[in-house]
């Protein structure tokens, strides 16, 4: 059913999943205006922690991440890929924006772990590599799209991985306000996408290891695609 719903692109549950073709005409809004490669030009990326995510040193130290391919779609400046990165776990940072990846790469291009991952300059909600991943990181970058984009980030979480494969999503911020980059979320927002199109929620916690200002304002969710 859950590739039906992908193919056909009708509403399933109250929401609907885009075509590619509908998706092509949101892409204006997110690439063509260039809007976050200027942010990159500007220095205006006050969400860049200069390091990894705390969760996900917690996930590494605790063997909780999943091992094989990995990816972290928008990942900016890589902080997170490389720490993922390891033997057994090659990761791809994939973003949009040239100037994101210029960074990432004069940052850890010679890094010792380099040959356990890559960055690639490429559209999420485009791009469709031969080999699929075992699972999948996304923090702020589901806050980051346009809300009407939610549905399409969906369909690409699932298409990007293995049939059995694990998307990790450490929802943030969940707050109140109004309007964005970022957007508010709750774990209702990304339910509402994730479960029609063929993820199942096998955990909802709140993250103990998140930064001061975001403490109370994030949850780790993990999902497992089901068919
Ligand atoms: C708010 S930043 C977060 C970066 C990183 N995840 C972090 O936490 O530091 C969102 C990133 O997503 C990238 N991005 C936005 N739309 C994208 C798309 N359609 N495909 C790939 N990357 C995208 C932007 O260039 C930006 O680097």
């Amino acid at each position: 059913m859950a590739e039906e719903q992908q193919k056909s692109g009708h509403n399933n549950g109250g929401n609907l999943i885009p075509t590619p073709e509908e998706v092509a005409t949101f892409l204006p809004k997110t690439v063509a205006e260039g809007e976050w490669e200027k942010k990159w030009e500007e220095g205006a990326t006050q969400w860049d922690l200069g390091g990894p995510t705390p969760i996900i040193s917690h996930l590494i130290d605790t063997g909780s991440l999943p091992n094989g391919k990995a990816l972290v779609p928008g990942c900016g400046t890589g902080h997170d890929v490389v720490a993922m990165a390891s033997p057994e776990r090659f990761v791809v940072g994939l973003d949009i924006s040239e100037n994101a990846l210029k960074k990432a790469n004069e940052s850890y291009g010679s890094s010792p772990k380099a040959k356990y991952f890559s960055f690639v300059e490429e559209d999420v909600f485009t791009w469709r590599p031969n080999e699929l991943f075992d699972s999948i990181f996304d923090y702020v970058f589901f806050c980051a799209i346009e809300p009407e984009m939610r549905p399409a980030w969906a369909k690409s979480m699932y298409e990007l991985l293995k049939p059995d494969g694990e998307l990790i999503t450490l929802m943030y911020p969940i707050t109140d306000h109004e309007g964005g980059p970022p957007y508010k979320v709750d774990v209702s927002t990304y339910e509402d996408v994730l479960v029609p199109v063929g993820f199942k929620a096998v955990s909802i916690e709140e993250n103990p290891h998140a930064i001061a200002t975001r403490k109370g304002k994030e949850k780790l969710g993990r999902w497992k695609k089901i068919n």
